[in-house]
């Protein structure tokens, strides 16, 4: 999918722990708190600047126009934050983390791109000033740019790292995907958690998601996973859906649950950090 003998970059996949909705801004955002992680399921990218002012993805997705693409929004808007208009870059992406899952994959491989245009084009910005074009692109953007484990509050803006311990999952993937900003906009959807301002992993704890009941009732795709998945532990839904999750002890005991499995499922690790953070 890529061409051969050019740098790799991954775009990491996340998971949301725990996810609160803990109020509703004036122009309709809902306020979250949510202990996100980093996974090493990822997209990956090969991207090369070029001198003649275009930005060209090679690899199109089904369904989403080039001009649309967050690898695409994300080079255009640094462009256009930097300064630096003539820059281009050749952008090729080899998708591998489902759509419309939960994952964060579009606001991942948008992350990557800043970060490494960034550094490519030698614009210079520093981590606010890229967190400031990410969270425009999307909600999830600053936290893959934060590169590690985060309480996360406000709409995806205020981090905070979090000390999370090592530990694998199992995440499944139902025949569905789920449309974030329907489920946001939901009438029974709760938005009045109380606030836990505490980024501490054990204080926070039992983890839930608050999108999990009103998704499951919308798509019976995803109460089942959860049925089938919480047979062997404490499952949950990441973010809006559709993917869920389940903790395991080591990759062996993740093995043996996918394989028990009757939908697509696999075993990831949580990562520390993300793969390019010594580029952040
Ligand atoms: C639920 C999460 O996955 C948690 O990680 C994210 O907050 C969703 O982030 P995302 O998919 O990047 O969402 P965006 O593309 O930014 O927003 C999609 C739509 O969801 C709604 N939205 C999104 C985030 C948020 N905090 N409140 C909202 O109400 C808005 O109507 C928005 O137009
Ligand atoms: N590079 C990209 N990768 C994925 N989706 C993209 C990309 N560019 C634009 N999109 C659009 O963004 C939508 C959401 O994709 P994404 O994979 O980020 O969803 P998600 O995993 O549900 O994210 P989240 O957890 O943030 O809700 C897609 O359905 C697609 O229309």
């Amino acid at each position: 999918m890529l061409p051969e003998n050019l740098p790799v970059y991954p775009a990491p996949a996340k998971l949301n722990l725990d996810l609160r909705i803990v109020g509703r801004r004036a122009d309709g955002y809902h306020l979250l708190e949510s202990i996100f992680i980093l996974i090493d399921w990822c997209d990956r990218l090969a991207i090369v600047p070029r001198d003649d002012g275009q930005i060209v993805l090679h690899t199109p997705i089904d369904g989403v126009p080039p001009e649309q693409d967050l690898t695409v929004r994300a080079a255009c808007a640094l462009r256009q934050a930097a300064g630096c208009l003539n820059a281009g870059a050749d952008i090729w992406l080899d998708k591998h983390l489902p759509m419309g899952g939960g994952l964060g994959g579009g606001s991942s491989d948008a992350a990557t791109v800043l970060i490494v245009l960034n550094k490519l084009w030698n614009c210079g910005l520093d981590a606010p000033a890229l967190a400031q074009i990410g969270v425009k692109l999307g909600a999830d953007v600053p936290f893959f740019l934060f590169g590690e484990s985060a309480l996360v509050r406000g709409i995806g803006e205020q981090l905070e790292a979090v000390s999370v311990p090592e530990q694998w999952y199992v995440v499944a993937q139902p025949a569905c995907h789920v449309a974030t900003a329907a489920v946001f906009a939901h009438p029974d959807l709760p938005r009045n958690s109380p606030p836990n301002p505490a980024a501490d992993y054990a204080a926070r704890q039992p983890f839930r998601n608050d999108m999990q009941d009103i998704v499951c009732r919308q798509y019976p795709q995803v109460a089942e996973a959860l049925a089938q998945l919480s047979e062997h532990g404490e499952a949950r839904m990441t973010g809006s859906g559709a993917c869920v999750f389940l903790p395991v002890p080591n990759r062996e005991r993740g093995e043996a649950v996918c394989a028990a499995l009757s939908l697509p499922a696999r075993c990831v690790r949580g990562l520390a950090q993300h793969p390019l953070r010594e580029i952040i």
